[in-house]
């Protein structure tokens, strides 16, 4: 009997996007360098009129094996078509030019991703971020954030901040809305939202919840800013079974925090936020899950973030599926208050305390 799939691809479709991945690091590395060498930005300025072989190793500097071996792999990879003896960039050359997600993207999996997902086999085998070791030694991402070298840590707050900058603007007027006077940012990480809330209202306090080393980070920037006396930072270590959040917020914040841990982790969490609640508190989670993406670029973003937690970050924990927090919620003894809605590639989730 024949036998029968999902999808409706032809056998040969199949074996061409089989090869797509077999190949997919060495054509990640040679469209990285054609970007990197100037190749896409020259032929980007020739439109249609595109550039031969000779013309491209000229402009950009590099040998006549060099460009064969870049142009050849960009044929291959769709960056480029071959017009007569003319190469002439694509769309998707375009993109990967200009696009800044994909710009995030293609340095986020360079400097921080690559060499590490060596180890992605045994990081899922043991729970542990096993390509972190290729960085530094500690337990977690988190712990060496200030200490990874430069281009690493730009790379990795790039990816971290494109995903959320654009995203405080729009929610701001929602978590705002009952004037709250006391926000609590749990992972606050460089301070940009309390910076944002600083803005937005020119009373409200704001206390960040964070590792101790992240928090130096968040206190430089903040007094950079004139917002210093406004803010409290507490060191804590969330995982700690002990822990405790401080009391006296009227919102709790906490945005891209909750997909760093796993789900026994993440209903720990929520627990110690249930503590400090009361019937008016509100806790805003802003995440992004992969079921709720507009487009397949961002669900293919958001699935291949996981690979990172897993190789990299922490071994752990991953971008949800969102009923998976709405199931960790409840177990927190916690309710979905309001489904905000999804901006971009981030759903706000307003939640209270359950009753009883
Ligand atoms: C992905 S960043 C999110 C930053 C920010 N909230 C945003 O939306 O851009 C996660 C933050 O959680 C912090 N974090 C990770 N593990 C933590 C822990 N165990 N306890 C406290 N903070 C932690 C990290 O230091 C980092 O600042």
């Amino acid at each position: 009997m024949k036998r029968r799939f999902p999808d409706d691809r032809s056998n040969l479709e199949a074996r061409f996007a089989a090869q797509r991945l077999a190949f997919g690091p060495m054509m990640f590395q040679a469209t990285r360098v054609l970007r990197r060498c100037g190749a896409l930005a020259f032929l980007y300025k020739r439109e249609l009129d595109g550039a031969s072989v000779e013309e491209l190793a000229e402009a950009v500097d590099i040998s006549l094996y060099a460009a064969r071996i870049l142009l050849e792999a960009g044929l291959a990879a769709e960056l480029v078509q071959l017009e007569g003896d003319r190469y002439v960039i694509t769309r998707v050359g375009y993109f990967v030019l200009r696009d800044p997600m994909t710009e995030v993207n293609m340095n986020f999996v360079h400097d921080v991703c690559y060499r590490s997902m060596f180890h992605f086999e045994e990081a899922l085998a043991e729970g542990k971020p096993a390509g972190l070791r290729e960085h530094g030694d500690w337990a977690t991402v988190y712990e060496g954030l200030t200490q990874l070298p430069t281009h690493v840590r730009d790379s990795w707050l790039a990816f971290d901040h494109y995903y959320s900058d654009g995203v405080f603007e729009g929610v701001l007027p929602k978590v705002f809305a009952s004037e709250p006077a006391r926000v609590l940012d749990v992972g606050g990480n460089t301070g940009k939202f309390a910076l944002a809330c600083c803005g937005h209202d020119p009373k409200v306090e704001i206390t960040i919840v964070d590792l101790p080393r992240q928090l130096e980070l968040a206190k430089a920037n903040l007094r950079e800013a004139g917002v210093a006396s406004r803010v409290e930072f507490v060191a804590a270590n969330m995982l700690d079974p002990e822990v405790a959040l401080p009391g006296g917020h009227d919102v709790i914040w906490m945005s891209q925090f909750l997909d760093c841990f796993s789900e026994a982790e993440i209903v720990h969490i929520l627990e110690c936020a249930a503590r400090v609640m009361d019937a008016d508190t509100r806790l805003y989670i802003l995440e992004t899950y992969w079921d709720r993406q507009d487009y397949e670029a961002a669900r293919y973003a958001v699935i291949n973030t996981s690979l990172y937690f897993t190789a990299i970050a922490n071994g752990n924990s991953k971008m949800y599926h969102s009923e998976r927090m709405q199931a960790c919620l409840e177990q927190a003894g916690l309710v979905l208050d309001a489904d905000l809605g999804t901006m971009g590639y981030h759903t706000l989730f307003r939640c209270k305390k359950a009753q009883g």
